[in-house]
């Protein structure tokens, strides 16, 4: 049987990462930045005040207490006239310009003002309170990098600096294919019938991810029914095909032969890894990528974390992800030669250390410690462990 990272290997070898396109920024949440962006502009972008208060020209290092000033004129944020030539003190909002000349602004809650005049209640120092142009970026440095995600701190910058749109790599167009003569939608079941579980996960998996769907059907395992999701897959240019059930040993395993006969080429069946062994990858040649994932809920949840979402990461031209390194709190001994995929809880120690928990009675049945995990784990070769986000999505 195949291993985990040759099944890997073989699977990008298929990838080719997707064109790029110019998606305006309202359009953009989700997508990876297909290049770098250098900043067009600094931020801040001139010299303004950080508190509402009183800007005043500083004579020394300081403004002792008791100091009086006479006050020029209210200065806004969005104002345009910056130069009060004959001021001493200037009212001035949080964000407006500084006046040309005026260093220092002292907050609004240690002045006292009488008419035309303010006086300073504390000592001050120069220079406070004014948020300097560029501080934030300067002009032409990387404001994002390319393979980022633009979520919505980016979202916030390209904003900030008047970005409305920007180069990004398509989105996948991925169909989801749930197999099973048992699956039924929410409502009462028949005898034997359970709700279909794997098609929500997998679409709320993918939406999370960014993906544009290409299709999603619920097919039983007799007739051509699968033939036809796979075929409106296909016909809708799905880049990626997900489907689950119906992989393993059974009667009623049709994917392997049915993808066969629709002509995709089988790139491996079976891998060595726990949950998720029937796993199933096929390519139709000039079309998209198959990911057959068994049946199991939680081997379709690794299905999408280990073998999906590193095909989503190449697509959109990232690296390989990286896990984190974490020591488990009880060692974990897996079956010789398998890749174990377990879920697991990441927390402190008394001494406030890091550590790995694993979930109690995990079995690829049971939905309800997945709910309860906060990371996937593997065994490292030194015992340690690699902590991975449970959703793919929050990997950097
Ligand atoms: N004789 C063998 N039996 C099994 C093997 C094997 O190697 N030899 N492998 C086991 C493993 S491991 C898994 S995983 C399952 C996978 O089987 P299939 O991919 O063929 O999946 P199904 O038989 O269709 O379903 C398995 C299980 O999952 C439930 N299921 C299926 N689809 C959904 C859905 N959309 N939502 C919720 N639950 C779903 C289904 O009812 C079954 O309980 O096979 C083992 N058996
Ligand atoms: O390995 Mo199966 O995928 O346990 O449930």
């Amino acid at each position: 049987m195949i291993s985990y990272p040759e099944a890997l290997a073989l699977l990008l070898a298929e990838v080719r990462p997707l064109d790029v396109e110019q998606v305006a920024l309202g359009a953009a949440r989700l997508r990876f930045l297909a290049a770098d962006m250098a900043s067009p502009l600094a931020l801040p972008s001139f010299d303004n005040a950080a508190m509402d208060g009183y800007a005043v020209r500083a004579e020394g290092d300081a403004i002792p207490a008791g100091t009086v000033r006479a006050v020029a004129a209210m200065h806004a944020a969005g104002d345009t006239i910056d130069t009060y030539p004959e001021a001493e003190a200037c009212e001035i909002a949080t964000g407006a310009r500084m006046p040309v000349g005026f260093d220092t602004v002292v907050p609004v809650e240690r002045c006292e003002r009488r008419g035309g005049e303010v006086r300073f209640l504390a000592d001050e120092r120069r220079g406070q309170n004014v948020r300097h142009a560029g501080t934030d970026i300067g002009e032409g440095a990387l404001a994002l990098a390319r393979g980022r995600r633009i979520d919505a701190a980016a979202i916030m910058l390209l904003a900030a600096l008047g970005i409305d749109r920007v180069d990004a790599v398509r989105q996948p167009r991925v169909a989801v294919i749930a197999t099973g003569s048992e699956l039924n939608p929410t409502g009462p079941l028949p005898p034997g019938g359970i709700h279909d579980s794997n098609g929500p996960f997998l679409a709320a998996s993918l939406a999370s991810w960014g993906v544009e769907p290409a299709g999603r059907a619920r097919v039983p395992d007799v007739g051509d029914a699968f033939h036809v999701a796979v075929r409106d897959a296909r016909d809708a240019g799905a880049d990626l095909i997900v489907t689950t059930g119906a992989v393993s040993a059974g009667r009623f395993d049709f994917v392997p032969s049915a993808l066969a006969s629709l002509g995709a080429r089988e790139l491996f069946h079976k891998v060595a890894i726990r949950p998720g062994k029937p796993l199933l990858a096929a390519r139709f040649d000039g079309g998209p990528l198959v990911l057959a994932l068994p049946g199991n809920p939680i081997a379709v949840a690794v299905g999408y974390r280990f073998f999906v979402a590193p095909v989503l990461r190449a697509m959109a031209g990232l690296p390989a992800e990286r896990p984190t390194r974490v020591t488990l709190a009880t060692p974990f001994t897996g079956r010789e030669g398998m890749r174990h995929f377990a879920l697991g809880r990441v927390g402190n120690d008394a001494q406030g250390r890091q550590v790995a928990h694993l979930a109690d009675a995990q079995a690829a049945y049971r939905i309800l410690p997945y709910t309860q995990a906060n990371t996937w784990l593997t065994t490292g070769a030194d015992g340690d462990a690699e902590a991975w986000p449970i959703d793919p999505a929050d990997a950097t």
